[in-house]
This record gives C-alpha cells, structure tokens and sequence, in this order.
C-alpha cells in the first residue's frame, strides 16, 4: 500500500491556492469571499487568479469525495439524482461489474442489457465523473438509456418524458410554454457571458483575415446576428448573410449597427431546405449542429451541397470531445455533461474529432477536414471542412 496519501497531497495543494486567493483580496481591496450578501460582486480575476480558482474547486472535489468515502458517496449521489447513478440502477450494471480489477468491456455491458453501445458508452462516461467505476486500459464499463434506444428524433429524448409532450422542445415551449420561451432565450443571452463562450474566442480563433476581399460568409441558424456583426466590425472587407427562422429574423433585422450595414443582411430559412446563397466563400456554423441527431445533421450537410464551390470552407463552432484522459477531472465532468444535456434535451450529443469529421464523410465524402483550432479558455472550438 503506498505511504504517499492523497488526502495529505490536496490538503496541500489547497493549501496552497487559498494562500494565493487570500493575498489577491487582501492586496487589491477586495473583500474576502463570504455569504453575508452585502459584498458587491467581486470584478473578473485575471487569468492567473482564474486558474488558481480552478485548480482549488479541482482539489476540493476530489478530496470532497475522498473524504465521503464509497457509501457517504453514494448517498450524496442519490440525493442529488445523480444520472449516473440513476443509470446504473435501472439497468442493474453495478452487478454486472466485477468488483476486482479485471473490470468488463462496454461490449459486454451492451450485450447483457440490450441498448446501443454509444448511448451506454456516454451515459457510463458521465457516471465516471461521479466516481461510478473508472475507465482501464482498454475501454471498460459504461451506461445507458430507455424508451428510444436507438432513437434519432428530436422528440425522443428525456424532455418529452419530463414534460409528456410528443413535441421537441422548442415546437413545445412556442405552442404551449411562453414563458418557457421567454426564459430560454434570456438564458442564451446570458450564455453569451459565460466564460469561455464569449464572441471574441471566435473572431480570433480562425483566420479570418485571409478570405478574399469581399468574400461572403453564410451564417446558418445565426439568429440574431450577434456573432455576424462582431465579425463585421472586426474584418470590414468581409460580407455575412444571416440566416434563420422567419421568426427570429423579423425580430434581428430591425437591430443592424449603423457601422456594419451594407455589410451583414438577414434572410429567413429552414436550413433543412436547399441552400439559397450559392458559391459562397464560408458557410459558418456556431451552436448548430450538437443540437441534432445524425440523421438531421446529415440532412443539413445535405441541403448545403448544391450551393458549395470547389474550395468553399464549412466553418463550425462547436465543441470537439477530448479524450477523457487528455483532459482534467472537472473538465471532463463539464464535456460529460454537456454531452448528456443535449442528449436529455433534444436527443442530440456533442461529438470528438473522429465524430465530427464521420458525419461529414457520411454526408459526402467531397468533405475534407482543413483544421480544428483549440484556443486555451474557450469553450468551443473551430473545426474547418473544405468542399473538394
Ligand atoms: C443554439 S442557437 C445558435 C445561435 C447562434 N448560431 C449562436 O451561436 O448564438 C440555434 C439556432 O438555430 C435556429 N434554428 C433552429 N431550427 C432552424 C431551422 N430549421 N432553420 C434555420 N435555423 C434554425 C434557432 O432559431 C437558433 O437561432
């Protein structure tokens, strides 16, 4: 048994960091973090600050559920309806387990409890995050789903059993939730604050200043032109058409800034009809896609293909999967349950490099990848397909 305790390790490290916090409020007058609720809001740390805020929310999870220990652990999880857990319990997998180290394949688990390997293979991986079993060498445990196993509709997902409506949820929250409505859309504005979501990872993350003078950039399901009129400021050589629902355009046109006008034009369209802006340069793509199964991205890709050029560039912006032991614990709890959510929601996930790059190829193998682009901080990334 090794000498070195983990427990005595974080207990360090957190040491450490609140040392560092510490001396941040103390020498820029900013008061100590407390729940009195008379503290204005504190301003955003410099990225050293946010990073030591990082790594201590890091360690004291971990030692939060090393302390709990397996059955304080679980307790916790079931209160807090853990999905894993949940999960887990409904198709029995803590029996198929066994509990030394020889561990059981995802094969396995799939084979004994019927449900498609990659919903078991997502559900298991976010359970993992939970402490649920780990992953070995060569891909061991996992988890699953329910009524829709192999179900690529957007009604066919948690949402519709939570809600008992046969409607997606967007269908659902127009025609019998406005105020669902109302609450959803004034989340997404505040989504756009969000660490790491802000616009300005996407004006600097690709080079947008090498598309020609007066290239024409397509951006689908662009609502209401937020990220076109950035871009519009920052590259003034550059043109955007943005497209979207006849709904949310009526509202977006009436908002244009003076400074990019001329230059960033609205128009309504259902991106599973054919693409009306031929020969484009680049049709862009932000949030789109993970908000669909297979089989609706596909009809996407498919309704673009008549109105690409050779050379034109499909840019995404969309988050790429990590391998989970490339990245950090609280940041592979955080790609989990991005990816669960959109399963939960619109019958969606969010896909890997390979994933990515698969869907393309199935649409038309006319697609290459060019580049995926990672900048530290962001969320997203930019994954860039070139039509052949
Ligand atoms: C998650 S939002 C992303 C918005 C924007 N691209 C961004 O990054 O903030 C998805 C957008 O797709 C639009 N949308 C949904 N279905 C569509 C369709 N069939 N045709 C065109 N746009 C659609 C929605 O109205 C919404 O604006």
């Amino acid at each position: 048994m090794s000498s070195c305790s983990r427990l005595l390790e974080l207990s360090s490290e957190i040491q450490k960091h609140t040392a560092t916090l510490n001396s941040y409020f103390a020498n820029n007058n900013i008061p100590q973090p407390s729940f009195n609720g008379e503290n204005p809001l504190p301003p955003p740390p410099p990225a050293e600050i946010l990073a030591t805020q990082e790594s201590l929310s890091e360690a004291l999870t971990e030692l939060y559920s090393l302390n709990a220990g397996p059955i304080a652990g679980v307790i916790t999880k079931a209160l807090s309806s853990s999905i894993g857990l949940r999960f887990i319990l409904r198709y029995n997998i803590h029996t198929l387990v066994p509990l030394d180290a020889r561990g059981v394949s995802f094969g396995d688990i799939v084979g004994r409890i019927g449900l498609p390997e990659a919903k078991v293979r997502r559900l298991l991986r976010h359970a993992m995050t939970d402490y649920f079993f780990s992953e070995g060498e060569g891909g061991v445990v996992v988890k699953a789903v329910g009524k829709w196993p192999g179900g690529e509709e957007p009604n066919e997902a948690a949402f519709n059993i939570a809600n008992n409506t046969p409607k997606p949820i967007f269908t659902f929250f127009s025609e019998d939730a406005p105020e669902r409505a109302a609450r959803f859309k004034g989340a997404m504005s505040f989504h756009e604050h969000f660490p790491g979501l802000e616009r300005t990872f996407t004006v600097d993350g690709f080079d947008w200043a090498s598309l020609p003078e007066n290239a024409t950039v397509v951006d689908i399901g662009g609502s209401h032109g937020g990220m076109s009129v950035d871009l519009a400021k920052a590259f003034p050589k550059l043109k955007f058409v943005v497209q979207d629902l006849p709904e949310v355009i009526d509202e977006a046109s009436a908002k244009l800034p003076e400074e990019v006008d001329g230059r960033v034009q609205f128009m309504a369209h259902d991106f599973f009809v054919e693409q009306p802006v031929k020969d484009a340069d680049v049709y862009f793509m932000r949030f789109i896609l993970h908000n669909w199964s297979d089989k609706y991205c596909l009809k996407i890709l498919r309704a673009l293909i008549p109105a690409l050029k050779s050379g034109a560039k499909i840019v995404l912006n969309e988050q790429c999967l990590q391998d989970s032991k490339d990245v950090s614990p609280k940041y592979d709890r955080w790609q989990r349950e991005a990816d669960i959510n959109m399963m939960a929601v619109f019958n969606s996930q969010e896909r890997d490099e390979k994933e990515w790059v698969q869907l393309f190829k199935t649409a038309s193998p006319k697609f290459e990848l060019e580049e995926v682009r990672r900048t530290e901080g962001a969320m997203l990334d930019i994954i860039v397909l070139r039509w052949t």
